[in-house]
């Protein structure tokens, strides 16, 4: 980090208030003084690679260059990885060191991400040993190819075909129709000569699923598309300009039968085929990715924060009193409001991804000895926390884009860019409304087991105590507010399973009846999430281990969560808890209470998320807070300030200018 001396006198002056150690926050953050340590060492050794510098930003390239120096970057980054692994005999430490260099989404994020975790995930030993090496060395690169032009939710209804031929011992990979293309996965483009191709599997004519199959679609020297391959790159979208998304199709290509990764299900040489013990593990690298997806949602909304705060605490405008100086807008109380929940929210994702991330872990453990039980707990959790976060993540970072005024919508804020890739994990790896939809089936079973008095699994458990507490008085505390959301989620589940029972009372069938129900059906998994978010939080905070100081922010930050999110749904809670109007007012003052407590330390919370100014990649929210020098270093860089005259004006406007004087 920058040092003290060259920084914006509000800047020091707001770090001089703080009432905590910023750097015991930022070890509780990242896990310990440890991994704080290399952590920062792998960023430096990053940073400390001249190439990886660019000489303009990236906004002034074109998409073809962009790209093209997004892989010339990941190509080096890749290098420093293996160097890193070579020299310390470990993996580089959980960073966000690509967000500095690749400014967007790595071309190889989906190689990393998706095709090497579904080989290690769904393959079998062997195929694990003949892939594995090949892929984390870069001697392949990959993409995970599901989603078609006409089916991305219903994964079921793809249309890639795998027909098995005995007599050759291969798979013909075909796409009868223009909606059957392969289209949106990220390198598909043309960075990657490998994938994981996702296909109905038919045998002898009989179908038997979607099952996934690794194929290599480029040639290894050439790079040009293999024969029967059809492959390209599918354009300019909101945000992951780098990420090279792509469309593929096939033409009768031949894969050999090993190519079917078969961990779970089998074909055998004579064409039969083995079940799995659950088809749903096929789904199992998407489960992986919806709770990594939890985490990135802490960071987008710390690192929106960070610029926010900082520059609201730079940035000064009007008069609170008149008879005094301009005020910094961060004192506007407004401001404090906009911002403050993006920082806690923060805390509260990363607590809810430490939690889901253990709970992934375990049922992991399980499956591995053959045990299912958990499987529907933690597909059920997983879509409704990447759901609900993500988009309140987009949220957050657009309000704090709002927060920054003029000067957020500038490209150099980072913070457009950044809203660009954050809300779109609203729509990926499962899009909202159908993950939550997936979540209130589990949810309206664990509703009929509740009814018969039984045993719930820990993350519904609270639905049988609603049913019993639901004449206690409420209690305006963190522990009486987390409860107020349980019974929030309780009477909303409570209430789609009896319209699902009207409707088919008045003859619908199930399924009708279902979709009838469905706005309610995914307000209930939207409430259900709220009350773990809120309960995970405020554990996580009432059973961590930092010294008072920072232990009473910390609980201030989960406490502004809890009530900022009941006064946001007074409507619900005043529906379905016992809280009265008396209770939502000295809440109401409670908040405005915990804004004023907050505010002093507000920015050395936000440098207790630790992001280095490479990474924020922001004009606003740099740690020395000189935004207004940036802003103009940042506008001098234009190609259009290279020049005094541009030549549009000989072309056009001085003709224009003669035209009108005739
Ligand atoms: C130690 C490690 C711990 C944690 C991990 C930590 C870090 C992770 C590391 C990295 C990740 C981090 C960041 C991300 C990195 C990279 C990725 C970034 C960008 C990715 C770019 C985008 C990629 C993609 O988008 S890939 C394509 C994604 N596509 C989807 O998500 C499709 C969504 N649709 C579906 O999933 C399904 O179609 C469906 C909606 C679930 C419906 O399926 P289906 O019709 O078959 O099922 P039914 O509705 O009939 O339900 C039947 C039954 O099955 C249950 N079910 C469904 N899915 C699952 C599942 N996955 N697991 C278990 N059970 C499942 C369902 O609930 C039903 O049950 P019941 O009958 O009992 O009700
Ligand atoms: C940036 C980005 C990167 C991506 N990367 C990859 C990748 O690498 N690999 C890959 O395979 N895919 C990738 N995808 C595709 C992504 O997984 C799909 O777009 C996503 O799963 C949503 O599917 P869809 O586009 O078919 O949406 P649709 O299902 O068509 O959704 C459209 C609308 O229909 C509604 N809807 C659909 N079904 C139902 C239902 N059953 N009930 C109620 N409402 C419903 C939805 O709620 C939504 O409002 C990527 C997408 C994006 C945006």
């Amino acid at each position: 980090m920058s040092t003290e001396t060259k920084c914006n006198p509000d800047l020091v002056r707001e770090r001089a208030k703080c009432t905590f150690d910023v750097n015991e926050l930022i070890n509780l953050f990242y896990g310990s003084e440890k991994a704080t340590k290399e952590r920062r060492h792998f960023e430096d050794a990053v940073l400390a690679v001249k190439e990886l510098k660019d000489a303009i930003p990236e906004e002034y390239l074109s998409h073809k260059e962009r790209y093209e120096n997004g892989v010339r970057k990941a190509t080096i980054l890749r290098d420093v990885y293996r160097d890193y692994k070579a020299k310390h005999n470990r993996d580089p430490p959980p960073n966000q060191i690509t967000k500095a260099v690749i400014k967007d989404i790595s071309p190889f994020l989906l190689h990393n991400g998706m095709f090497v975790p579904t080989i290690a995930g769904q393959g079998t030993p062997e195929q694990q040993a003949e892939w594995l090496p090949k892929a984390e060395s870069m001697q392949i690169i990959g993409t995970y190819a599901q989603t078609e032009l006409g089916h991305g939710s219903f994964i079921r209804g793809l249309e890639t075909i795998a027909t098995y031929d005995p007599k050759t011992e291969e798979f013909v990979l075909n796409n009868p129709t223009l909606t059957s293309f392969k289209w949106w996965p990220g390198g598909l483009g043309s960075t990657v000569n490998h994938c994981v191709v996702v296909a109905q599997l038919y045998i002898n004519g009989k179908s038997h699923g979607i099952h996934p199959f690794i194929a290599q679609i480029r040639d290894l020297d050439t790079h040009k598309p293999l024969p029967g391959v059809k492959v390209g790159e599918i354009g300019p979208k909101m945000g992951f300009q780098t990420a090279n998304n792509g469309f593929l199709g096939f033409d009768n290509f031949r894969i050999p039968r090993k190519n079917m990764l078969m961990k779970n299900a089998q074909v055998l040489k004579d064409g039969t085929f083995v079940k799995g013990i659950n088809e749903k593990l096929t789904y199992g690298t998407m489960v992986m990715v919806r709770v990594g997806i939890v985490g990135d949602c802490s960071f987008y909304a710390a690192l929106a924060a960070t610029i926010a705060v900082r520059y609201s605490a730079v940035r000064h405008q009007s008069h609170i009193k008149a008879s005094e100086p301009e005020a910094q807008i961060l004192d506007y109380l407004t401001q404090q409001h906009k911002l403050f929940i993006a920082v806690a929210s923060s805390h509260v994702y990363r607590n809810a991804y430490l939690w889901m991330e253990k709970m992934y872990t375990n049922v992991m453990k399980e499956l591995s000895q053959d045990k299912q039980d958990n499987l529907p707990e933690l597909h059920a959790t997983a879509c409704c926390l990447k759901a609900v976060c993500s988009r309140d993540a987009g949220s957050l970072v657009e309000e704090c884009r709002l927060a920054c005024g003029g000067h957020g919508y500038m490209a150099s804020s980072n913070l457009p860019l950044t809203y660009g890739v954050t809300i779109a994990a609203v729509t990926y790896e499962g899009e909202r409304t159908v993950l939550l939809l997936q979540t209130a089936r589990y949810l309206m079973k664990a509703w009929m087991a509740a009814l018969k008095g039984k045993v719930l699994s820990p993350s519904v458990s609270y639905l049988l105590n609603s049913l019993k507490e639901s004449k206690k008085p409420w209690q305006n505390t963190p522990e009486g507010i987390v409860k107020g959301f349980q019974h929030v989620s309780f009477g909303k589940v409570k209430a789609a399973y009896e319209t699902i029972q009207k409707y088919m009372k008045q003859g619908k069938d199930y399924e009708d009846a279902w979709n009838l129900a469905s706005v309610q059906l995914v307000k209930a998994s939207e409430a259900h999430s709220r009350a773990i978010l809120c309960e995970v939080s405020w554990e996580a905070v009432c059973s961590s281990s930092a010294s008072p100081n920072l232990s009473r922010v910390l609980q201030q930050l989960a406490q502004l969560y809890l009530t900022y999110w009941t006064l946001e749904t007074s409507g619900d809670l005043l529906l379905y808890s016992n809280i009265t109007k008396d209770d939502l007012i000295i809440l109401r003052d409670k908040y405005e209470e915990l804004l004023v407590a907050i505010r002093p330390n507000a920015v050395g919370l936000v440098d207790g998320f630790d992001l280095r100014d490479e990474i924020l990649n922001s004009t606003l929210g740099s740690y020395d807070g000189r935004v207004y020098e940036r802003l103009m270093e940042e506008a001098l860089k234009s190609p259009l300030n290279q020049e005094t005259v541009n030549s549009s004006f000989h072309k056009y406007l001085k003709p224009m200018m003669e035209k009108a004087k005739l």
